[in-house]
């Protein structure tokens, strides 16, 4: 469907785990990165993280994907996550990073398969099912065009569809992903949109690292970083909320509605 949005339509995904990190500290290097902080992403919503360079935003997103250690605590429905199998785990929480690597000569298609792995007996060739919850990602994401062509060969913006397309096709309940909008143009940042009211909408919980401010403020939940805290979590049309992003950006923003929707400006 050449020029055609990226597509929200419905999906079914798999039970919606309650994720729950509770994080004393978090070092990294010799430096104490992230202080006492709890966040448990709710079903059926969008939580956006958002604050400033260097805040602890993609730290976070990777201590509650379980990428790094920290001193506390991090449940899958109130199970620590250690103890969970990895592949059972996987099924229900996945992970899109920030400037990911991949293997380069991969197709776009393979590298979208890729998120059918946690669903599949160890070596068993991919089930018809996969091959349709892919091609229906892809299809969202706008990549189905470039199935056959090696994801090195992709453009910033081709490639990041493609990883998106990886996440989506995992159907987890949870869904985190860290910078997502990185290299997409402004309609496909809003069709991105789309996609996440599209899981949510399905009971997901989505949890996305955000610099682009007027994309976060169309989440349920703004959290919002400084200095490795959260500092306030609220809804976007909430004044508490535009104070904590006036407080960690310096007032150097105009927070204002227009045409029904909060944006933020640069001053
Ligand atoms: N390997 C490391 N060793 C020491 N400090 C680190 C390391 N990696 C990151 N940091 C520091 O941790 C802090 C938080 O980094 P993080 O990447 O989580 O911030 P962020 O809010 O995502 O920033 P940005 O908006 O710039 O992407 C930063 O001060 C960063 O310099």
């Amino acid at each position: 469907m050449p020029g055609a949005a990226m597509a929200a339509d419905a999906v079914t995904l798999g039970p919606v785990p309650a994720l729950r990190i509770e994080l004393q500290a978090l070092s990294l290097g010799h430096r104490q990165v992230l202080h006492p902080l709890t966040l448990a992403p709710a079903p059926r919503a969008w939580t956006a993280i958002v604050g400033p360079n260097g805040a602890g935003k993609s730290t976070l997103l990777r201590a509650i994907a379980g990428l790094l250690p920290f001193d506390g605590t991090l449940t899958l429905d109130g199970k620590p996550w250690h103890a969970w199998p990895a592949k059972a785990r996987a099924r229900q929480v996945a992970w899109l990073g920030q400037n990911e690597a991949a293997s380069e000569d991969l197709t776009a298609y393979d590298i979208a398969m890729l998120g059918r792995l946690p669903h599949q007996p160890w070596l068993a060739p991919a089930s018809a099912a996969d091959h349709a919850t892919v091609e229906h990602a892809m299809r969202q994401t706008q990549s189905w065009d470039w199935r056959d062509r090696a994801l090195g060969s992709l453009s910033g913006g081709e490639r990041q569809r493609v990883l998106l397309a990886r996440a989506l096709a995992v159907r987890s309940g949870v869904l985190l992903m860290d910078e997502p909008l990185a290299h997409l143009d402004p309609p496909h940042q809003s069709d991105w949109a789309r996609i996440v009211r599209g899981r949510v909408a399905a009971g997901g919980a989505v949890v996305s690292v955000l610099h682009e401010l007027n994309v976060a403020l169309q989440a349920d939940t703004l959290v919002v970083m400084d200095g490795g805290r959260i500092v306030h979590q609220g809804a976007p049309h909430d004044p508490a909320t535009h104070d904590a992003l006036q407080r960690v950006f310096h007032h150097r923003l105009l927070i204002l509605q227009v045409q029904g929707r909060w944006v933020a400006l640069n001053e």
